[in-house]
Formats: structure tokens, C-alpha cells, sequence
């Protein structure tokens, strides 16, 4: 395993060649999230985001991204090896910023594979998608000073500059099997949702249906989620929409790799 770096740093050879993928892990567990959930699959989570949600559960790809530059070839291989999988599920970061993702989802879908892309919804590219799986992130994603993990609010207008990009997002939809996931802190956020679902059925010919639309609780941990799902529950029940659990949380909390 090379050793991780910065992202924004090149480091080896395959990155010096203008080739490859930032990837923070690959690991086989079953798809936590959206209609999907409970399906063996193999993750690959590449590292670097155009966004910075103050709750980000992938710290290491957002606000410190950490990685080691990775061929395609090593990738698959890897995929591979979790011979029960026939489920890919590409995420990250926002694994669309990355060109080589382009050349990785080809070739999953040479190989046969069923492939879910988690993504914020910001950036469309023409490829080999099966299930789009879109989280457009809300108002309340903003890390406001108050609630940077980090810093003081560096990111804060930047992020809400660029956290919805209603042409891309509306070609996905139009491209794509789609999920609209969005992440739930409270009820506040239903008015925004409900508004960003109609401005996407006016922009797109696909029907979106209310139960492509998945509201998801906030929450990394099952302390977290414990303060969240019941409510968002509730909330899915009242509006029409859909809820999705956060099966990997329930079933291993934070632990890394799953
Ligand atoms: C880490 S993101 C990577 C993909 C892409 N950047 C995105 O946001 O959709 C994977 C999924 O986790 C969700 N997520 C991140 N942090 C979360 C949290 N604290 N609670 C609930 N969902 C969260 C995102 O909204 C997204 O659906
Ligand atoms: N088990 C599991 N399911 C997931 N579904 C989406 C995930 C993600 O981080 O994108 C995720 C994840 O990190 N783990
Ligand atoms: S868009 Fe996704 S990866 Fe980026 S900061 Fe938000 S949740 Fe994290
Ligand atoms: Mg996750």
C-alpha cells in the first residue's frame, strides 16, 4: 500500500502521469443508505471535495483529504478480489471531480458490475452510471464559523456558492436512475427540500417520483442518530417522502471500514 498524502501534493508516479485516482479506502460491506440498502458491495472512496459540509462523516476526504494516488487497474483489481460482490458503490469526497472516475466506471461496466455513484449533485459527467445516488446539500450543510470543524468559517461562502448547480443536477436526473438523498438535521429543512424537489421536476423530463426522494437523519454515530431518526422518520411519513436508515451506522457505529 503506498503511503498516504496529502492530495494535493503529487507524490508518485501514476499522479506525476496525470493518471489515476486519489483513494482514501476500498472496503466490502453492505450499502448503508438509500434504496439499496443492505446489498453487498464494494466501496471505493476516492479523496477530495468541492464542497465542505460542517457534518462531513469522511473528514479525510474533505476537510484533511488523505490518500494514495491508485491506477485503475489496481482499483479493479481490488474490486475483484470481493468475489461475492457484484455491487460497486463509488463515493467519496465527490468522486466526480475526478476525470480518471470516468475510466473507472467504464470499465465496471465492461466488467458487469452494478455501479452506485454517491455524489452532491455539482458536477455531471457522461458515464456508465446505474444508480445515481445524489445528496444536493441544503442551507443547513454550511459550516458557518459557529459550526466549522475546522477553521472559522473559511469555506462558508464558497460552499454555499457552489452546494447546488441546478444544470448539473437536473442532467444527472435526466441521465440517470436517481435517488435524491438529503440529509436531515431537523424539520427546518423540509420547506427547502420540497422547493428544491419542484424546481427539479420543472427543470427535468424524468419523472421524480416522491419516493425517489430519501430523507436521510444526520448523524455519524448511533449517539448522533439516536437525537435524529425518529424524527425523520416522522418527518418522511407527513411529506410522502422516503426514509433511509443508516444501516452501517446501526449495525458498526464509526468504525472505519464499513
Ligand atoms: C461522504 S458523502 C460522499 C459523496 C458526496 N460527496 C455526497 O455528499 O453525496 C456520502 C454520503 O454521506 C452523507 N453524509 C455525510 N455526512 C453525513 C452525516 N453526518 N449524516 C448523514 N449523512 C451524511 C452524504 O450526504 C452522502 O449522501
Ligand atoms: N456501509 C456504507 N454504506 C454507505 N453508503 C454510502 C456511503 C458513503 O459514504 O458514501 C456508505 C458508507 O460509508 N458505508
Ligand atoms: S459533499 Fe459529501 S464529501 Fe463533500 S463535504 Fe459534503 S458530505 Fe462530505
Ligand atoms: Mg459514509
Amino acid at each position: 500500500m503506498p503511503v498516504a498524502s496529502d492530495v494535493e501534493e503529487p507524490t508518485t508516479d501514476a499522479e506525476a502521469a496525470g493518471e489515476g485516482l486519489p483513494i482514501n479506502e476500498v472496503f466490502y460491506s453492505l450499502q448503508g443508505e438509500g434504496t439499496l440498502a443492505g446489498v453487498p458491495s464494494v466501496f471505493v472512496r476516492t479523496s477530495g471535495c468541492n464542497l465542505r459540509c460542517w457534518f462531513c462523516d469522511s473528514y479525510h476526504t474533505s476537510w484533511e483529504p488523505t490518500g494514495a494516488w491508485r491506477d485503475v487497474d489496481s482499483i479493479l483489481e481490488e474490486v475483484r478480489s470481493h468475489e461475492q460482490a457484484n455491487h460497486v458503490v463509488l463515493t467519496g469526497g465527490e468522486p466526480l471531480i475526478h476525470e480518471e472516475s470516468v475510466e473507472l466506471l467504464e470499465r465496471l461496466d465492461e466488467e458487469g458490475y452494478h455501479a452506485t455513484v454517491e455524489t452532491n449533485g455539482t458536477i455531471y459527467r457522461d458515464v456508465p452510471i446505474d444508480l445515481a445516488s445524489i445528496s444536493p446539500k441544503l442551507t443547513s450543510s454550511t459550516p458557518t464559523p459557529e459550526r466549522d470543524p475546522k477553521g472559522e468559517g473559511e469555506w462558508e461562502e464558497k460552499h454555499e456558492q457552489n452546494r447546488i448547480d441546478m444544470d448539473a443536477l437536473s442532467q444527472m436526473v435526466d441521465a440517470y436512475e436517481t435517488q435524491l438523498k438529503f440529509v436531515v438535521t431537523d424539520e427546518s429543512d423540509l420547506p427547502e427540500i420540497t422547493d428544491l424537489v419542484e424546481r427539479v421536476r420543472e427543470a427535468t423530463v424524468a419523472t421524480v417520483a416522491d419516493d425517489d426522494v430519501l430523507l436521510m437523519p444526520e448523524g455519524m454515530t448511533r449517539e448522533q442518530l439516536d437525537g435524529t431518526r425518529s424524527e425523520v422518520a416522522e418527518l418522511a411519513m407527513e411529506y410522502g417522502y422516503r426514509y433511509t436508515p443508516r444501516l452501517h451506522v446501526d449495525l458498526w457505529n464509526d468504525a472505519p471500514g464499513t
